[in-house]
């Protein structure tokens, strides 16, 4: 007999993964240290400080320049302000309206999970006309917890009508926090190259890696298959 399965959830991370959002957040982080009369940091710099949400972000911009530790409630809420419609620098990566298209059309239910705050995450997706694609956002402040603690995918996963104790489903992330978020969430993750990530390739647990998101679409069917 036949058995036939419902396409299982796809959860995306955002920054490094669907967008390349680094040079708007570089613009914010130089436009709110020339306020403080710091030297801008490098695109690099920023890059390497981004994945884990907006106050470890200002928590390493801190360490990197000396700002004061008191300073970092301003410092953040100083950054938000400008970074809440920013979407001039930011880019869709190649090919991904595409490949979550044909996702969407094969029935997957999509989701993302991302440490970016909620704000600026809805602003980027309706910005590029996708918005509709995803049936949950969870932001880095939709919750006490963030990646890689696995409460946001698991409640991702839950809110698409997955067990959320032990979901069936992948995660598409590109860093390090995506692939213990993955690790601890217990699903398997594909690895986008082209984002954000400081480890070597070869030293990341992921069931697949792919540096194209035409390519997207056949590595969900796979990974879905054993998920
Ligand atoms: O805002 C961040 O630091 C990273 O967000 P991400 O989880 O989409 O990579």
């Amino acid at each position: 007999m036949n058995v036939c399965l419902a396409p299982r959830p796809v959860i995306f991370d955002l920054d490094g993964t669907l967008i390349d959002s680094v040079p708007d957040i570089h613009a914010c982080v130089n436009a709110v240290l020339r306020l403080h009369n710091i030297r801008p940091l490098t695109l690099d710099q920023v890059r390497g400080f981004v994945g884990g949400g907006v106050d470890l972000l200002w928590q390493k911009i801190s360490g990197a320049t000396g700002l004061p530790r008191e300073a970092h409630r301003d410092l953040v809420a100083s950054f938000m302000t400008r970074y809440h419609g920013a979407t001039n620098l930011t880019r869709l990566y190649p090919h991904v309206t595409e490949a979550l298209g044909v996702l969407a059309d094969r029935g997957y239910p999509l989701g993302i999970c991302t440490n970016k705050p909620l704000g600026p995450t809805q602003k980027v997706l309706d910005h590029f006309g996708i918005a509709q694609l995803f049936r949950v956002v969870i932001g880095g402040d939709s919750l006490p917890q963030r990646k890689p603690d696995p409460a946001p995918l698991r409640a991702a996963f839950a809110a698409l009508g997955a067990d959320s104790e032990q979901p069936r489903g992948v995660y598409v992330g590109d860093s390090e926090f995506d692939e213990e978020c993955a690790r601890n969430t217990g699903v398997p993750f594909l690895l986008f190259t082209r984002g954000y990530r400081k480890t070597p390739v070869e030293q990341m647990t992921h069931q697949a890696a792919f540096d194209d998101f035409a390519t997207l679409p056949l590595l969900v069917e796979e990974a879905a298959a054993i998920a």
